[in-house]
């Protein structure tokens, strides 16, 4: 007998997608048993280790795309980081907009996208928020930036959360503060104290309480400046951030107990159609019951030093995970330098270090004696880091970065990851830029960045092997080198060399699987504006290429072609 729907046992087709144990036989009945289902379905429990704290470990095994956790934040808002100058986030959207120019609030006179923004009278965003705000009953001409500080609103959310949803509130207060590091004599506690408990204190605190003593109602019961630093302490350890056209964090009941890994086994996505920023986690890599459900807190292309001095200074651990431990950060050489050898002739060899885990290791030849300090190391790293900053942010010519590469190449491994940014921007340039279009291009500059995307795009597959965390490069890089492919092959063909050439097809075959892969690859790339740009371009490039082939009366199946 096949499965029975769990709310009317007639037969049933449709399974819930999280937990498959439970079936249904629409989606109308699945929605109804949702209440009694919801408690039973996650595939996961809370354990507590004396290491990491709280965490989720997994209660079955999952598959890659297996959805492990579907929920809303408890608290979301603009994303805490100061702006001296420059665009703003409107407090109803989230959405940058140029504060001298923008409209105002009505209620409260901060600048907006647009006074008739949702998101202003959304209780859930700047509503409430808005009468706090509003209390102040002076606006500002010059200095706009001190003057509203839309990065003090996330933490001004989470204090109101106390009058209209205090479980959430005192969901939030469980979560870590690594209070013990922010202590008054530290930089963090000077600079929460003067940008977010003196700015809300001054402006707003002080005449909500004198408010508070004519009515004798109290808008809110704590603002203490010990709260105020907790509350950062929280945001800044577990706020999630979400990039969809707006720059928001948001604190998630659940989801903020993944702990971190390099490698890690989930990947995440928002829809921003709910109100109220859904996240989605799935599997990324096949997760057995018993392991760690993990996500990762820092950038997947830095190197293993950088990394874990980020996760130090900004979520208070030292990072132990198995790519931090390796010292070829598995296999990909990403922080790998060249031996220059005891001559003047570099030995052939590569410099790693000797202990990964150990911030001041000295770096060794794999196959000469030389060694280097950890100091020299970093010096040598920084200062190619800032020479590769300065060139990405000149908008660099093709020439500019291939001279930078080569530059680079004389002291780094061809994988490190400045080689790795230098060279994911080239192959976005050939193709693209005056003197190097697809008309105008050579047939070895193509070649060159078709061999660059090949080389990426191994160095991608080790340090993210289920595209947890590099989607879209990813899916930039297969679609570039089918780019690059196509144009050779059309080249090849419109000179009557299709009897001949044995490679094309092996480069169509290519083409295909880059096709196929990028569209795998950006499959839950739908709701962000470069996820959406990335998949229109493949599709229309899929189609491209079936008219190519159609047209053409090509069988990839078929034998290569041979010479
Ligand atoms: C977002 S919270 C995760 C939940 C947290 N473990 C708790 O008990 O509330 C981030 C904090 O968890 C701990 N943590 C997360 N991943 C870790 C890891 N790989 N190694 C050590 N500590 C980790 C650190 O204290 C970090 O600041």
């Amino acid at each position: 007998m096949g499965d029975l729907c769990a709310e009317c046992n007639q037969p049933a087709e449709l399974k819930c997608s999280a937990c498959k144990l439970v079936s249904y036989c629409g989606k109308d009945h699945q929605k109804s048993h949702w209440k009694t289902h919801k408690t039973l379905c996650r595939p996961f429990e809370v354990q507590e280790n004396k290491d990491i704290g709280k965490c989720l470990v997994a209660t079955r095994d999952l598959s890659p795309g297996d959805v492990i956790l579907t929920e809303v934040p408890l608290v979301m808002g603009p994303r805490p980081h100061m702006v001296e100058e420059g665009p703003v986030p409107c407090p109803g959207c989230c959405r940058l907009i140029i504060g001298e120019t923008s409209g105002r609030c009505e209620g409260c006179d901060f600048p907006v996208c647009h006074p008739g923004c949702p998101g202003l009278k959304d209780m859930e965003k700047h509503g409430h928020e808005c009468v706090v705000l509003g209390l102040r009953d002076v606006t500002a001409i010059n200095g706009l930036h001190e003057f509203y500080r839309q990065d003090a609103l996330l933490a001004l959310r989470c204090l109101l959360l106390q009058k209209r949803h205090p479980k959430r509130f005192a969901q939030l207060l469980e979560m870590e503060s690594h209070m013990e590091r922010r202590g008054p004599n530290s930089d963090i506690y000077r600079d929460v104290d003067e940008r977010v408990a003196d700015y809300l204190h001054s402006n707003f605190f002080d005449p909500m309480r004198i408010l508070e003593g004519r009515t004798g109602q109290k808008v809110l019961p704590d603002v203490s400046r010990e709260t105020i630093h907790k509350v950062c302490g929280i945001i800044d350890v577990n706020a999630l951030e979400i990039n969809q056209n707006a720059e928001v964090s948001a604190l998630y009941p659940t989801a903020y107990l993944m702990e971190h890994s390099c490698l890690s086994n989930t990947s995440h996505t928002f829809d921003s159609e709910s109100n109220g920023y859904k996240i989605t986690i799935r599997a990324a890599l096949p997760i057995k019951k018993g392991d760690h459900i993990t996500t990762m807190y820092t950038h997947a292309l830095w190197g293993t030093q950088a990394r874990r001095e980020h996760l130090r200074e900004t979520k208070y651990f030292s990072c132990k995970c198995q790519r931090c431990v390796d010292p070829t950060e598995l296999g990909s050489y990403l922080s790998a330098l060249k031996c220059m050898g005891t001559s003047d002739e570099p030995c052939g060899g590569v410099q790693l270090p000797l202990d990964a885990l150990d911030d001041s290791t000295e770096w060794a030849c794999n196959q000469c004696e030389v060694r280097l300090s950890n100091h020299e190391v970093s010096f040598l790293v920084n200062q190619i880091g800032e020479e590769v900053d300065n060139v990405q942010l000149s908008n660099p010519t093709v020439r500019e970065l291939d001279a930078l590469l080569t530059k680079l190449q004389t002291f780094l491994h061809p994988n490190h990851y400045h080689s790795y940014s230098v060279k994911h921007s080239l192959i976005q340039l050939y193709g693209y830029q005056q003197g190097y279009m697809p008309s105008q291009i050579t047939d070895d500059c193509l070649v060159k960045k078709a061999t660059m995307c090949r080389e990426l795009l191994e160095i991608t597959r080790k340090i993210d092997p289920g595209n947890a965390r590099l989607p879209l490069y990813t899916g930039v890089i297969l679609h570039e080198l089918y780019l690059a492919n196509m144009i050779l092959i059309k080249r090849k063909w419109d000179l009557g060399m299709k009897t001949r050439v044995k490679s094309i097809i092996t480069l169509l075959r290519e083409c295909k699987k880059c096709l196929e892969e990028t569209k795998g690859v950006l499959k839950n790339e739908t709701t962000t504006p470069a996820g959406k740009k990335l998949n229109d371009l493949v599709n229309t490039s899929f189609k491209e290429f079936c008219k190519f082939v159609e047209r053409n009366k090509i069988d990839l199946n078929r034998e290569e072609i041979k010479e």
